[in-house]
């Protein structure tokens, strides 16, 4: 038997968090496990909990929510061997199911959970990001943006309706009204990426944003990074190709380019656009560019 420590959203999934939270520990404690609830009234001090337990002889941090969840779980024990299980409960649960795991089913999750504690788990990639001038550091497991879909996720966070997925409907026809191309200068291990662009993202995992299929061939295992860049398009362009990217269309675009790469300094370039909006990686917000971001190997143990 195990002693897990347990972070909740309970704003997760549409408010349903709580309730899920609760059938999670039941179940844990019907199987007979030890149960830390590491809960706490907001992310930043749901992580700071959880890193406190994480040094004091856990088996597992448990993340119960979405993206966010996995986030939060990842930068307590990226680059550790504390693994981490993953009970998907959010509206956007991405990461989760690229890693084939159960969605919105807490037996089932709880079962993946104690099939990874048995077997040790399953090493993905997790990539640090931060300014490139410093040594701090946060980390992603799925997709880092500073194109114009942050500007739509920074923008939804700032309104209070309507809820779910019609907010970012709502911000992105407000973000398309003040659209200019932004200015990228992006360095890879081989290439520089200099243009006007719509678009630029880090991908370590292939879907983001709910279920936008932003790139199709990345692998959480394989040591790289895939980068999708758009360049400049219009208005009428990006109402054009977005829909099309829920089924990973979008790559398909002549303006569109995916390449890969271990490490990528991403800096804005005013000559050739607008400044680009601050970062989001696993739709939480990382900061303004310019940004370093490099790919561990392994460094994340996912149970399931
Ligand atoms: N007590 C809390 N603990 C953790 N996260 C919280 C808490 N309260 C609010 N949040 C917010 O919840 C968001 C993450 O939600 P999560 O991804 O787990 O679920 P979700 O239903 O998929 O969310 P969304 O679709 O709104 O991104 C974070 O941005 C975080 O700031």
């Amino acid at each position: 038997m195990s002693r897990l420590g347990v972070v909740v959203n309970p704003t997760a999934g549409r408010g349903r968090g709580t309730r899920v939270g609760a059938a999670v520990h039941a179940a844990l404690l019907r199987r007979g496990h030890t149960v830390e609830d590491l809960s706490a009234p907001s992310l930043a001090a749901a992580t700071a909990r959880a890193r406190h337990a994480a040094v004091t002889g856990l088996d597992a941090i448990v993340v119960v929510g979405g993206d966010g969840m996995v986030h939060l779980g990842s930068n307590v024990v990226a680059d550790t061997e504390l693994p981490l299980g993953i009970v998907a409960g959010g509206t956007g649960n991405d990461v989760a199911r690229a890693l084939g795991l159960p969605q919105g089913d807490v037996e089932a999750s709880v079962r993946a959970i104690e099939h990874g504690l048995a077997r040790g788990g399953r090493r993905i990639d997790a990539v640090s990001v931060g300014p490139p001038e410093h040594s701090a550091r946060e980390w992603f497991v799925g997709v880092l943006s500073c194109g114009f879909d942050a500007a739509v996720n920074a923008r939804a966070n700032t309104m209070t309706w309507p809820r779910g997925s019609a907010r970012y409907v709502r911000a992105l026809g407000a973000e398309l009204g003040r659209f200019v191309p932004y200015g990228y200068k992006l360095t890879l291990d081989d290439a520089v990426w200099e243009s006007a662009g719509t678009l630029a993202a880090v991908a370590n995992s292939p879907v983001f944003g709910g279920g936008i299929r932003i790139a199709t061939d990345a692998r959480m295992d394989d040591g790289l990074l895939d980068v999708v860049v758009a360049g400049p398009f219009t208005k009428a362009g990006v109402l054009q190709v977005f829909p099309g990217a829920y089924r990973g269309r979008h790559v398909r675009h002549p303006a569109v380019q995916v390449l890969r790469t271990r490490r990528i300094l991403l800096e804005p370039d005013p000559r050739l656009g607008a400044i680009p909006p601050a970062a989001f990686a696993d739709g939480e917000r990382v900061g303004p560019l310019p940004l370093l971001a490099e790919v561990h190997p392994g460094a994340l143990t996912v149970l399931g």
